[in-house]
């Protein structure tokens, strides 16, 4: 397993920047990690229930068991670092990706696969995005809010097609969904756009509908097999 790929503060030329799109694709090297990569948005912080962090733990578990890997935003703190320990201890890959301005806010990790530097954080979400099979988004604030709008925007601008769970722990994400059904029955949004947010009530079923990623990857692996 490489370890901290483009990962060291002290080089500068490693800083991925969007002004450098061949870079971006020659770092984001997807076919050495051998394993889809779920996108994982959640707190930098604990919040306030020890519910959050024990699902934080699970969720990272159950991916490694099933043979998933994370990428996220590259901190060691909060849900972030709970969910990437997790993943590690389990032994998948765990990818960050972290702008350089705020790794004296959010502590790097020191112990993944690797950790991407960029510019700014648009690099930052469109690396993730560019690594990622499919996005899930636990429990966290105004970031990790962000996060999830901006991937389900880019679904319903036809950018991406990848399956996109919000983890609805503890009803953590009731009000929200709630708002959303609010916002397509007030005409602002299409029902088939809400359909495409699946929200899991439990790890179980995240890890259910997470299963058809790696259906789908092992398919296409037994075509090319199959092609050569
Ligand atoms: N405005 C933001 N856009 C994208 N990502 C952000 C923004 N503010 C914070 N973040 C990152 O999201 C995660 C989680 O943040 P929480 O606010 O704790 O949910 C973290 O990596 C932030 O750097």
């Amino acid at each position: 397993m490489q370890k901290n790929r483009n990962a060291n503060p002290s080089e500068p030329y490693d800083v991925l920047t969007s002004k450098d799109i061949s870079h971006i694709e020659q770092a984001v090297d997807k076919a050495s990690l051998n394993m889809p990569l779920v996108a994982v948005y959640c707190g930098s912080r604990l919040g306030n229930d020890v519910v959050y962090e024990n699902a934080a733990r699970e969720l990272g578990a159950a991916l490694a068991n099933n043979g998933m890997g994370l990428v996220y935003g590259g901190a060691s703190i909060g849900l972030m670092g709970t969910v990437a320990d997790a993943v590690m201890a389990g032994g998948a890959e765990a990818v960050g990706v972290i702008p350089t301005f705020m790794l004296k806010h959010e502590v790097a990790h020191q112990n993944l696969t690797r950790l991407h530097l960029t510019d700014t954080m648009h690099t930052r979400k469109t690396v993730m995005a560019e690594y990622a099979d499919a996005f899930i988004t636990l429990p966290g604030g105004l970031g990790t809010l962000e996060e999830i709008m901006e991937i389900a925007t880019w679904r319903q601008l036809y950018q991406h097609e990848k399956p996109m769970i919000i983890l609805n722990i503890d009803g953590f994400y009731d009000r929200l969904i709630e708002h959303l059904r609010y916002t397509a029955a007030e005409g602002f949004m299409k029902a088939q756009d809400l359909e495409r947010l699946v929200v899991c009530n439990s790890i179980a079923e995240a890890i259910d509908a997470l299963q058809v990623i790696v259906a789908i990857d092992d398919q296409v692996d037994t075509q090319t097999m199959v092609g050569n």
